[in-house]
């Protein structure tokens, strides 16, 4: 039978993280667990994961890295076809550097090794040759976020590219997913290149802590005045969501659960909601979903069980 539910077209960066074994200084560390991440590849595991047909458009470099990756998307049952692979740059890394707190709490710093990684030459022309071209057209919805942006000139142009580019029905997602390290001595431009694409998006998703940095403000209400232009607004924190579909408001609880890690948390949230939004869910169903994806991510380590 031929599949004729809507696709979902993920665009961003994937990227293989590497995490030491035991808390403490890199230059300590032996053993690191190796697994994919990438805020846009996070998402798009999730959303095939929850029965959304998906694909991501992508570049990896032509090494094991960008192998291990697409092999990832594949397994997951994530269509891989609209990544090119450079033979000329690498595929983006980042490490994470664990401290343990006087309490015993875990804590970690990422170490990003992605510049002029083959993710970071994207451009419009990714998207103009097929199978990359033929997956936008044929796309219900397109999730990016505020990190591809930030990744060089070409990117910002692609995203720019996908944004403008006539909609025909199409949602646009957009995470703003903050990430300073990637914006260092430029913050206020990132600011001001994450509003433009907020205010340009169908689907806002901000966290409190990056409401706070990028626009000043945690506080829902006042986010959702600043981009009155979104169809859905969602303000998330650890405890829940505060959600907005035109005028209607939505306040939802997170669940109770043992968290084992939060990194990808976000990015499994986004992907339940869009997930319920694709499936004809109303919004407090699909709030309801993201909750539990995102537990999915919490309780579990970072090999993807979402
Ligand atoms: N400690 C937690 N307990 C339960 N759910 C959580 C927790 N942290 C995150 N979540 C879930 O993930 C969603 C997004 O969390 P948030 O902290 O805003 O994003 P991010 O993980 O991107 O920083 C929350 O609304 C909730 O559903
Ligand atoms: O920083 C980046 O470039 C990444 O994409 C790395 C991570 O995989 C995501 O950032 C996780 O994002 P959260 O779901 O918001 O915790």
């Amino acid at each position: 039978m031929p599949d004729t539910s809507a696709l979902a077209v993920c665009v961003g960066e994937g990227l293989v993280s590497f995490v030491p074994a035991t808390a403490g200084p890199l230059e300590e560390a032996r053993t690191f667990h190796r697994s994919l991440a990438g805020a846009e590849w996070n998402t798009a595991i999730a959303l095939a994961s929850a029965g959304i047909r998906t694909a991501v458009v992508s570049r990896v470099g032509d090494d094991g890295f960008g192998r291990f990756l697409t092999a990832e998307l594949r397994q997951h049952g994530v269509d891989g076809r609209g990544i090119e692979i450079d033979p000329d740059a690498p595929t983006g890394l980042y490490v994470k550097e664990l401290s343990s707190g006087p309490d015993g709490s875990i804590d970690g710093t990422m170490h990003y090794y992605r510049s002029g990684s083959a993710a970071s030459a994207m451009s419009p022309d990714t998207f103009e040759s097929s199978p990359a071209s033929d997956l936008l057209a044929e796309s219900a919805l397109v999730h990016t976020s505020g990190i591809t942006p930030a990744l060089s000139d070409s990117t910002r142009a692609a995203q720019d590219a996908l944004f403008d580019a006539p909609r025909e029905g199409r949602l646009i997602s957009f995470d703003v997913n903050w990430r300073p390290a990637l914006w260092r001595g430029r913050e206020d431009e990132g600011r001001a290149v994450i509003a433009s694409y907020a205010r340009r998006a169908d689907i806002v998703f901000c966290t409190q802590p990056d409401a706070e940095a990028v626009f000043g403000t945690a506080d829902p209400d006042r986010l959702r005045e600043l981009f009155p232009e979104a169809r859905y607004l969602i303000a998330t924190s650890r405890s829940g969501a505060v959600s907005f579909d035109g005028s209607e408001r939505t306040e939802s609880e997170a669940l109770d659960v043992p968290v084992v890690e939060s990194i990808g948390a976000g990015d499994a949230f986004a992907a339940g909601f869009l997930a319920g939004i694709l499936t004809g869910l109303s919004l407090t169903g699909s709030l309801a979903r993201a909750h539990r994806i995102a537990t999915r991510a919490l309780i579990s380590t970072r090999d993807h069980v979402v």
